[in-house]
């Protein structure tokens, strides 16, 4: 298959299987067009890569060759959709896709799986799979581009998770993250 059938099968599964885990886990009434994870920013984005990919098939189709790069980043994007999928299937109820800023009865903290790994691994996950996308289409602009949007994304994210975080478990959650890195490079 070419990298760009890859790339729109490889954006179709993400989503679909994201809304599919969200109505699995909370429930078809706890689900809405928002749990498919597409803003207006995201779009915007993948539609970039997309006219960076025709571009440079048009003016430097040798560009779009390197088969061990497209290859590369495929085995990301495989990684990347693993490790996600693992985070939220270990998390359950306790892995919204929005922030909980009030602590709910059945959300516990969870250490294990994934978890025992990374603070983050579903922003861990997503960083590597979004990364993936672009070196599989050999897009050298978008690979940076993306890298620094989603990992500047999750570096203002997570301070803000892990306030809440510690309010609502307190010392279990300081001793958690003495224990274990972020899983997103250069956020400790
Ligand atoms: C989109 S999920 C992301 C979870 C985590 N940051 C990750 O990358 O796998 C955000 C929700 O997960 C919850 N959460 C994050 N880490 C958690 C943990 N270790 N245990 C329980 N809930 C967690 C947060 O309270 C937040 O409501």
């Amino acid at each position: 298959m070419d990298p760009l059938s890859q790339f729109l099968l490889a954006i179709l599964f993400f989503h679909s299987s994201e809304y599919i885990l969200a109505a699995a886990i909370h429930g078809m009434s706890n689900v809405n067009v928002k749990s498919l994870l597409v803003s207006k920013e995201y779009v915007l984005a993948m539609v970039f890569a997309l006219l960076e990919y025709f571009f440079e098939l048009l003016l430097f189709p040798g560009l779009k060759e390197h088969l061990w790069v497209s290859n590369l980043g495929l085995a990301m994007l495989v990684v990347g959709e693993i490790v996600r999928k693992l985070a939220i299937v270990t998390a359950g109820r306790s892995f919204t896709h929005l922030i909980r800023v009030y602590h709910e009865d059945h959300h516990k903290l969870v250490t294990s799986g994934v978890y025992a790994f990374f603070r983050h691994p579903s922003y861990c996950g997503f960083l590597i799979w979004s990364v993936g996308t672009q070196i599989m289409l050999c897009n050298p602009i978008a690979t940076v581009g993306f890298a620094v949007v989603v990992w500047r994304f999750f570096v203002a994210r997570i301070p803000y998770e892990e306030y809440f975080l510690r309010q609502f478990f307190g010392a279990d959650y300081e001793e958690y993250a003495r224990r274990v890195p972020s899983g997103v490079p250069f956020v400790m």
